[in-house]
């Protein structure tokens, strides 16, 4: 039997309003990738296929309309001048998404590269402020899409933590490290050879080895063949009860059953900056995915700084605004840099 870590395992309940409503449907969804697991499998295959298509952008018929969304979660370019005054006198902590966040999102994952004026809007950023990069992907891949030495990167979903390599201006963070799965690292490697193996055969499907995480690609999968897929995994992941799975756009994502997310290396990455117990600090994340909410999350908890939620279509979300896809984040960014430097005088 798999076992999962406390916050999926809540009492799932649907009420209608805001943030219960919100917490409670991310809960059910985690529910049914659990119940697929810890049940063996059996009639479940199809509540996961059911999931997975769920979370599919093709398949979101979402209750909610575009303009209520929009209410509830309005621009943020809209909204920049408030943002920037709830801001006044804090620091500015930038930490940002990669996939579908600072890159658009493509059927190859090995193609998802930003375009060099996204990566001078983030340069220029980190000049103003500091910049952590908090991605599913392993810190070493996601480096080498930024290629900015002068950021913080937290790889593997928080997992893999590295402060600047030349240092940085705000503290000397160069010797910054945290990874605090490396005990799971054998047991990852055999998960992602033994998935290579389980899913040769199912056309389009694509395991990504994420260091202290897995990734399970089903965009180029036939929806035929999703439920072969969800078999495949599940055949896997019986034998490994210290390994859970969440899902994100169009892929599933294995990890350890560490109470660790991306809310937890936002936490350890202010922490780190000197900012642990400041109420003058304001950090700003801005996330596409469902893994994003655990940072989204956590800056609703501790009534500090704002999520900014990445998507054209209405989700269920911790993020208090919204921008529709990379473009706009990076004008959002160019405008924080300018308003930045204006008022440095530079
Ligand atoms: O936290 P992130 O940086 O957003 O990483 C989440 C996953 O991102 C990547 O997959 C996603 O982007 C791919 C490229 O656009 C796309 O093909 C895929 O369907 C998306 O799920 C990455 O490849 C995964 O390993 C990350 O878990």
């Amino acid at each position: 039997m798999v076992r999962f870590i406390e916050e999926n395992t809540k009492p799932e309940k649907i009420e209608t309003g805001d943030k219960s409503k919100t917490d409670a449907t991310l809960t059910v969804k985690t529910k049914v990738l659990q119940d697929l697991i810890i049940n063996n499998g059996g009639g479940l295959i199809n509540s996961w296929v059911d999931s997975m298509r769920a979370c599919s952008p093709t398949h979101l018929k979402s209750s909610m309309k575009q303009s209520s969304w929009l209410t509830e979660h309005p621009s943020a370019l809209d909204m920049f001048d408030e943002i920037l005054n709830v801001s006044e006198g804090k620091k500015i902590v930038m930490f940002l998404d990669y996939d579908g966040t600072l890159s658009p999102i493509v059927d190859d994952p090995d193609r998802a590269f930003m375009s060099k004026e996204m990566r001078r809007t983030v340069r220029k950023l980190a000049k103003c402020f500091p910049t952590a990069i908090v991605s599913g992907r392993c810190r070493e891949k996601v480096y080498n899409f930024v290629k900015l030495t002068e950021l913080y990167y937290a790889g593997s979903h928080g997992m893999d933590i590295k402060g600047p390599e030349q240092g940085s201006k705000y503290k000397d963070d160069k010797s910054l490290l945290c990874q605090p799965a490396t005990e799971f690292l054998p047991m990852i490697d055999e998960v992602y050879q033994k998935l290579v193996d389980k899913t040769n055969f199912t056309p389009g499907a694509n395991i990504e080895n994420n260091k202290f995480c897995v990734s399970v690609h089903f965009r180029r999968v036939d929806e035929k063949n999703w439920s072969d897929l969800a078999n495949q995994v599940r055949s896997v992941m019986k034998d490994y009860p210290e390994l859970r799975l969440t899902q994100g756009r169009k892929v599933l994502e294995i990890r350890p059953i560490i109470k660790w997310d991306k809310g937890k290396a936002l936490e350890f990455l202010l922490e780190s900056l000197g900012y642990a117990n400041c109420t003058d600090v304001f950090p700003l994340y801005i996330g596409d995915d469902r893994t994003d909410e655990d940072a989204f999350k956590i800056l609703r908890e501790r009534r500090q700084g704002i999520g900014i939620l990445v998507s054209k279509i209405p989700k269920e979300t911790n993020a208090l605004y919204s921008l529709q896809e990379p473009d706009e984040v990076m004008n959002f960014l160019q405008r924080l840099v300018e308003w930045k430097q204006l008022r440095s005088g530079a």
